[in-house]
């Protein structure tokens, strides 16, 4: 946890599996008294119970105390069963943090590479290869991932040499799950080519990453530029990469739609061939349209 610096009080998303686990205990052992546990049950798996129950005699031992809310995560139109999982998750944890402005997540450097490769795999652009960052403030809340570096053997390793036990998710072990065919059939396939791979894919992330928050500046400089709503001629002004950055960020920021690589592709083209006053520009991007309107691009759906 080397460069781990959070505000204190500090308080740890505790699941009761191995990684949060051992989060729990380093943290409580470098900032004694000044560190909560929080667990989320989710009361999807028959063994929640055995999580929390996990979770409780833990934090009785360590002297921790721990806040535990029930969750009943139903999905919204279009979404997966687990990113339902994960919003109510999130939310929850911010709320039963209270006053508290810091929380510790445990992912570690294999679901680092997990969610590169996942990235990799849906052909995502820099922000999506910057994958899991090791501190993001949402919500008036810094979100830490002090263990980003660390390999998911050494955290195991780690708990065994102090006899400690946590609670393995049966859902794990569930092929069906695309995160776990990586973890078990692509990451001992890339430890036998690449030994470094945590270490290098992990630090490719991290270039990402600053490549991302560049391309985020520029975007946010370029759109004061052409303006909102966006100036046509200004766009066309711009180098093909600098209109589809700002576009990207327009649209997103501004309406929180995200364009495919081929309506963007499609926007660009319609943007280049504007050439008369008449020319219509009416392309269907996420679950609205953007028209021309006048000198201007706008936004409906
Ligand atoms: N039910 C939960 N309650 C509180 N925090 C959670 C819960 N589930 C996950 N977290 C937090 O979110 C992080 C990422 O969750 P994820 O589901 O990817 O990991 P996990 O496999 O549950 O990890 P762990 O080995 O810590 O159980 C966890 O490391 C933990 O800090």
């Amino acid at each position: 946890m080397a460069g781990f610096f959070p505000g204190l009080p500090l308080a740890v998303a505790l699941s009761g599996g191995a990684d949060s686990t051992a989060l729990l205990i380093a943290c409580h052992a470098r900032w004694p008294n000044q560190v909560v546990a929080l667990h989320v049950h989710h009361g999807l798996q028959a063994v929640a119970d055995d999580f929390e129950r996990h979770c409780r005699e833990l934090c009785l031992q360590l002297g921790v105390p721990l806040r535990v809310r029930r969750v009943d995560a139903r999905a919204l139109q279009g979404e997966s069963p687990e990113d339902a999982a994960r919003r109510a998750r999130y939310q929850a944890l911010q709320e039963l943090a209270g006053p508290v402005r810091d929380i510790a997540l445990a992912q570690h450097a294999d679901d680092q590479v997990e969610t590169l490769l996942l990235a990799l795999s849906r052909g995502a652009g820099v922000p999506g290869l910057a994958a899991m960052p090791t501190c993001r403030v949402r919500g008036g809340i810094a979100w830490h991932r002090p263990l980003l570096s660390v390999a998911a053997d050494e955290v195991r390793a780690w708990l065994r040499a102090r006899g400690v036990a946590w609670v393995e998710d049966p859902s794990n072990a569930d092929l069906r799950y695309t995160r776990n065919r990586i973890r078990r059939q692509l990451l001992p396939a890339l430890q036998q080519v690449f030994p470094q791979f945590r270490d290098t894919f992990t630090r490719s992330s991290r270039h990402a990453a600053q490549a991302a928050e560049l391309l985020q500046e520029l975007a946010a400089l370029d759109l004061a530029q052409v303006g909102t709503p966006p100036c046509v001629a200004a766009l066309q002004a711009l180098s093909q990469a600098r209109q589809a950055n700002v576009l990207r960020h327009w649209l997103l920021c501004s309406h929180g739609a995200s364009a495919s690589a081929a309506q963007l592709a499609e926007l660009q083209r319609q943007i280049g061939a504007c050439t008369t006053r008449g020319h219509r520009i009416d392309i269907k991007v996420g679950i609205g349209h953007v028209r021309r309107e006048g000198l201007y691009l706008t936004w409906y759906n």
